[in-house]
């Protein structure tokens, strides 16, 4: 069954992205994996899914490269806001809305929750910060802003083994459905972030990771919004005010499109 695809990025965070709205696809873990691996399928950190939405204009089903489905992904809604124009977005993590601002788009994604069985964790403990560390990254902050991050603040944002620690913390057993982790720097007003994804691993960028991070930043007023956050991939504009959504807005880039044999 050939289907087309569009490959999009949002700062180096790439997607690939198949429109089943006209056409049902019938999605499965193993399916997304394979359309996520860099060797044999078209290679992403998620595959997206659209369908109709009764809603929002659309509904956006996200897939880790693991082949997990997950509720919320900052980049690709950017993406899906540009290549279709859709103003809302139906998401497991959420409504979202979104418009194209001249080069960029904003996204306005949930309000974060911070309570500790909305992270979710296994048992109650506070969430700012948590009382745990893993090695030398010690009590992050948790937060969810419409999938799950923690945010741990060090001084030397380069000296942190992500790649060696996240895999741990991604699956510790006090985060049972698994956590996006995100380690980061204040330097002169703005944020620097390295985010090692749950189901992907280290990413270019990540929206979420990014707005959770402003979030924890704004909260514990080492920053005021909005505020920049540069990542590997580029930077991101996060804007967050308590008791409100946060808001979004950065670069969505179309890369090729594509057909793909989903035999
Ligand atoms: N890259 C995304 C987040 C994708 C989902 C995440 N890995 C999860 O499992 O929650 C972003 O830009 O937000």
């Amino acid at each position: 069954m050939l289907r087309q695809f569009h490959k999009m990025h949002g700062l180096g965070n790439d997607f690939v992205i198949l429109d089943a709205r006209d056409e049902p696809l019938a999605m499965t873990e193993a399916l997304a994996r394979h359309i996520a691996d860099r060797r044999e399928g078209v290679g992403c950190d998620q595959l997206i899914l659209l369908e109709p939405s009764a809603s929002a204009d659309l509904k956006m089903r996200i897939f880790n490269a693991d082949g997990s489905e997950v509720e919320s992904c900052g980049n690709a809604t950017r993406c899906v806001v540009k290549l279709t124009g859709a103003a809302t977005v139906e998401t497991a993590g959420g409504l979202l809305t979104g418009s194209a601002e001249g080069a960029e788009v904003e996204v306005t994604l949930v309000e974060p929750r911070f309570e500790w069985d909305a992270i979710p964790l296994a048992y109650p403990m506070p969430t700012d910060p948590m009382p745990m560390g893993w090695e030398n990254f010690d009590r992050p902050q948790a937060i969810n802003v419409g999938n799950p991050h923690v945010v741990f603040f060090v001084d030397d944002l380069e000296d942190a083994d992500l790649e060696g620690i996240g895999p741990g913390i991604e699956s510790d057993p006090v985060f049972p459905e698994r956590v996006n982790v995100n380690v980061a720097s204040v330097e002169g007003g703005a944020i620097r972030l390295r985010t090692f994804e749950r189901g992907a691993g280290l990413t270019r960028a990540c929206g979420t990771g990014a707005c959770a991070t402003a979030v924890a930043a704004i909260r514990a007023r080492l920053v005021t919004s909005p505020v920049t956050v540069h990542m590997a991939g580029g930077d991101l504009t996060i804007a967050w005010a308590p008791g409100e959504p946060v808001r979004m807005r950065g670069s969505a880039t179309h890369v090729f499109k594509g057909t793909i044999d989903l035999q």
